[in-house]
């Protein structure tokens, strides 16, 4: 649609020498034609440090070396980490990051929830630019829960590999608690917030850090639209106690080749997880922040139990849907 109302010499791949020249405004106002040169990716607050230059020479230089080369287009993902929250997605995305041929996002786009309504071209434009081979990836946690998701991500490309991190419902829910806790000091107890009547021992499961963990619901709601086999569930448990074994499962999902091994990690004592030796672009030890690996309050053994109960016959379905026992019971 573009093409057809564009001058002609905008129409063809222009010469190195023209885009050396174009002014970065005009680079900016055609988006559609230089979408290698659009919007900086840093707009997260995680310390993803993946940013491009936003200095105007460099935004011309690094469009020519682009072209010259015949590299750096910005793709919509082929594949995407889709939950679960609390479940190890942070992880996960920033070891594969290690892999040359990956390339991702650092902050969540919430493309496929919260931002929609802004459409791929606004979504590719968050993406790193990539060679030929190259993946791109993004995580956002709660793709898994948003029921318009499947039929969005299947809207995008049918083929989209979709990776799921779940972790025991149980941990998971209080983990998502310390979450909130830590924002919000005065909420109530995990143990109030957990029932609606604590004397009938009803599990108040709109309560989303409970809905979250009923994961064979979820996943009804994907199967409609993506057959099992598109859909890889790494363990978030044995992400902890052996990475480079889930890592190992990911890159084969991802048709990578196996370069993340267990050589990339070390277990650091004092964090209480495996940390990178080396992280992305750096020589340096990395583990993952603060955020990460918080510790949990103290809850009450009954109603950790009653949680127990209560998700055992979804955490069966989801164990035959998958094909695979988590070892949550
Ligand atoms: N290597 C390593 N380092 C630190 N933390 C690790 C790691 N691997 C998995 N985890 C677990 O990841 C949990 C956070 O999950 P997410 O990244 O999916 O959370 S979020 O949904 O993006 O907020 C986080 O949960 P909490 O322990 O409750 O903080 C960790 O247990």
């Amino acid at each position: 649609g573009h093409c057809a109302t564009a001058p002609a010499h905008e129409r063809a791949a222009p010469p190195v020498a023209a885009v050396a020249v174009a002014s970065s405004a005009r680079l900016r106002a055609r988006p559609e034609l230089y979408y290698y040169d659009s919007a900086s990716e840093n707009n997260n607050n995680n310390n993803d440090n993946n940013a491009e230059s936003d200095g105007e020479m460099e935004r011309g230089a690094s469009a020519l070396s682009s072209l010259a080369s015949g590299a750096g287009f910005r793709r919509l993902p082929q594949a995407l980490i889709i939950g679960v929250k609390k479940g190890g997605t942070r992880a996960l995305l920033e070891f594969l990051r290690v892999h040359p041929d990956v390339r991702a996002v650092g902050a969540e786009p919430h493309f496929f929830d919260r931002n929609y309504q802004n459409g791929l071209q606004w979504y590719r434009d968050l993406m790193p630019k990539t060679l030929e081979g190259q993946i791109t990836m993004e995580k956002t946690p709660s793709y898994f829960v948003t029921r318009e998701a499947p039929a969005r991500i299947y809207a995008m490309s049918r083929d989209t590999k979709l990776i799921v991190v779940v972790r025991d419902p149980v941990t998971r829910a209080i983990s998502d608690y310390t979450q909130t806790l830590s924002k919000k000091p005065d909420i109530p107890s995990f143990e109030s917030l957990t029932f609606k009547n604590r004397t009938t021992g009803l599990i108040d499961t709109s309560w989303s850090a409970i809905q979250i963990g009923i994961y064979a619901k979820h996943l009804d709601n994907w199967l409609q639209y993506f057959p099992m086999r598109q859909i890889l569930f790494v363990s978030g448990e044995r992400l902890i106690s052996d990475p480079a074994g889930e890592l190992g499962r990911v890159q084969d999902f991802l048709g990578l080749k196996r370069i993340i091994t267990d050589k990339h990690f070390y277990f650091n004592q004092t964090k209480g997880f495996p940390c990178l030796k080396k992280a992305e672009g750096s020589s340096k030890p990395h583990c993952l922040g603060k955020t990460k690996g918080r510790t949990h309050p103290n809850i009450d053994p009954e109603v950790v139990q009653r949680l127990r109960d209560f998700y055992r016959p979804f955490n069966m379905k989801f164990y035959q849907m998958t094909g695979h026992n988590f070892g949550w019971d």
